[in-house]
């Protein structure tokens, strides 16, 4: 076979070489032979040519293929190494996987070795505290038993303690009456009251010389028993006037010292003695502030707030109720009657509104509209002349229109309402200038069984002198309202039982006097002149009532007005009373003070007999 070159595919297929005859014809037969000879030659040309080229492309393809062989090869090699590659790599990451898993394992296994040593170590712990707390709550039951037999021995010793403490308690308020006794049946306590802004303001009537020495302050307490006035007029020397009472106060003492001194009268109250406690003074000399407190501005009740203000009646309440709390339950029924003596007449300040209202009072300061007490009305009589007047047959019935109270609060609340109804008016020396004597009065009915009657009191001569006193009958307001107390009888066989009981009622009145003054002095006129004179007049009759006592007389003239006779029982006899001076220091009110100093002073010669006849002071009339 000839070689193809590349030269042979290039040139065209050679055309028929044309016959060489002259006129070359088909039907020529040489021409004919050659003619086709050479078309033979021609197609063995051009199919020798296709298969040159044809092997061409078969060598072609051959380099190809033998190309694309190794290229497989070498791809298929290449993808075996790949494939090793990777088997080796994830054998690796595995390898490595399975090794953090082993350590892993490891250390789950020594930390599940450390847990369950530590459980074991901590459950041996446990069950040791375990142990020791069985042990020691069974040293505990131990020592309990121990305690109760312990505590039931001491229970029996303070049984025993408490009735000796019970025995010298009442060996002490024996004691305690009895020195009160030896310091007599009146005491007089005397309360300078600080300088206040008012004192500075001069009264447009007061005179021209008592003006002149206004800014000095005149009253001291010396020490606790005595009182310095010094008493100095233009032109004379001054001369300095000593006092002696039971105590003094000075104007630093608080409330709580004042009530320290009187609460020892209370305890006395409960041992079957009336109390009476009563402040004297000028008007503006702290009498209200002292029994009372202060009081608020818009409806004169005294103010509640701060304890440590609070005067003498609320805080005897409170004594009061606290030592009843001491005693059995419901052996002790307390009632508390308010009343003001307002123009020598008794109004009850807690009577209820239904007779209507007062006639009104017209005092050229303003006009009071006041509540007729009930007990009043009651009372009233037309006297022979046909006009209305108060009569009083019996005043001390006035503390039987009283209302139960339960406790302290309570007691407060009453006293509160009626004192919004106290009559006041401001005169020149005091803007709320009480017009009327406040009697707050306790009464404490002691419930005892007859046969028990003896033990209830300190000593034989109380229990005695007590038993002459009682009235066997159960008080009806206990039979009425059962609901009030538990001593109450609620079946007849109670009823009855109650019957054998006895009743002691011991009183303590507490007394803010209206303000003993000079006409001069208040600036006052017209109906409130009046008003003031017979402040006076019921202040002379105390002083005469405490004269009578004094002088030992037969008859002490407690009827000569209604406030002597509204304290009748707390006023005299064996009943303790208590006189509060109260003094305003400055100059201006020198001749007033002196006057309750005065009083005072042989208030406190009654108590030791030394006063002679017709030796009391009479309160100054109105100038
Ligand atoms: N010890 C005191 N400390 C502080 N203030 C006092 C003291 N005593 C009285 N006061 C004040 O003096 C003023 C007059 O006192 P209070 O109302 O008690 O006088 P009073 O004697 O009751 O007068 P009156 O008789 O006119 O009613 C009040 O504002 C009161 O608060």
């Amino acid at each position: 076979m000839a070689r193809l070159t590349s030269s042979c595919l290039e040139q065209p297929l050679r055309t028929p070489t044309p016959c060489p005859c002259p006129k070359p014809s088909s039907r020529h037969w040489l021409c004919s032979q050659s003619y086709e000879i050479i078309i033979k030659e021609e197609r063995i040309v051009v199919l020798e040519t296709e298969n040159a080229a044809l092997h061409l492309k078969l060598a072609e393809y051959q380099g190809l293929a033998g190309r694309s062989t190794s290229e497989v090869l070498q791809l298929y090699s290449a993808h075996g190494q790949q494939q090793k590659l990777q088997r080796s790599s994830v054998v690796t990451q595995l390898h490595g996987a399975i090794k953090r898993l082993k350590q892993d394992l490891k250390s789950l296994h020594s930390f599940a070795l450390e847990l369950s040593k530590d459980f074991q170590l901590q459950s041996n712990t446990w069950l040791y505290q375990l142990l020791t707390a069985v042990q020691g709550i069974q040293l505990q039951n131990e020592a309990m038993q121990m305690f109760q037999i312990k505590a039931f021995d001491l229970e029996q010793s303070l049984q025993e303690v408490t009735e000796k403490y019970e025995k010298e308690k009442q060996k002490r308020r024996a004691l305690h009456n009895s020195l009160v006794e030896l310091r007599g049946n009146i005491r007089v306590h005397c309360r300078i009251r600080p300088l206040l802004p008012f004192d500075t303001v001069a009264g447009h009537s007061v005179s021209q010389e008592r003006q002149r020495n206004f800014s000095e302050k005149v009253a001291h307490a010396v020490d606790d028993e005595t009182v310095l006035v010094k008493c100095s007029r233009p032109g004379h020397a001054s001369i300095n006037k000593t006092f002696q009472f039971e105590r003094v106060y000075s104007a630093s003492e608080s409330q709580d010292t004042v009530f320290a001194d009187v609460a020892p009268l209370l305890t006395s109250l409960l041992d079957g003695y009336n109390v009476c406690i009563m402040a004297y003074g000028q008007t503006g000399s702290g009498k209200t502030y002292t029994m009372l407190g202060p009081q608020l501005e818009e409806n004169f009740a005294f103010s509640t707030e701060d304890e440590s203000e609070l005067g003498i009646i609320p805080r005897a309440a409170q004594e009061v109720f606290r030592l009843i709390s001491e005693k059995p339950p419901g052996s002790y029924w307390v009632e508390v009657s308010v009343v003001e003596v307002y123009n020598n007449e008794i109004f009850d300040l807690l009577a209820k509104d239904s007779f209507g209202k007062m006639p009104q009072f017209s005092n050229g300061c303003g006009v009071y509209a006041r509540i007729k007490s009930a007990l009043a009305n009651k009372l009233l009589t037309s006297s022979t002349n046909g006009t209305r007047e108060l009569m009083l047959p019996d005043v001390i019935k006035v503390l039987d229109i009283s209302l139960t109270v339960e406790n302290a609060s309570e007691f407060l609340h009453l006293v509160n309402k009626g004192l919004q109804l106290r009559v006041r008016h401001p005169t020149l020396v005091h803007a709320h200038s009480s017009r009327s004597h406040l009697v707050v009065t306790l009464t404490i009915t002691t419930i005892v069984s007859a046969d028990n009657f003896g033990i209830l009191w300190e000593d034989e001569q109380t229990s005695q002198r007590l038993n002459k006193e009682v009235s066997c009958t159960f008080p009806q307001k206990m039979r009425d309202n059962k609901s009030t107390s538990s001593s109450r009888a609620s079946s007849p066989a109670q009823l009855e039982a109650t019957e054998k009981m006895k009743q002691v009622k011991t009183r303590l009145q507490l007394v803010d006097l209206a303000g003993s003054e000079c006409v001069g002095m208040s600036g006052v006129t017209g109906a409130a002149l009046r008003e003031t004179s017979l402040i006076n007049r019921s202040l002379s009759a105390l002083a005469d009532v405490l004269g009578a006592i004094a002088e030992q007389r037969s008859h002490v003239p407690y009827r000569n007005s209604k406030l002597t006779h509204l304290l009748q029982d707390s006023v005299g006899g064996d009943a303790k009373l208590l006189v509060m001076l109260c003094i305003s220091p400055h100059q201006k009110y020198l001749t007033e003070s002196m006057q309750s100093l005065g009083f005072g002073t042989r208030a406190r010669q009654v108590q030791r007999g030394q006063v002679k006849k017709k030796n009391f002071p009479v309160q100054s009339k109105a100038k």
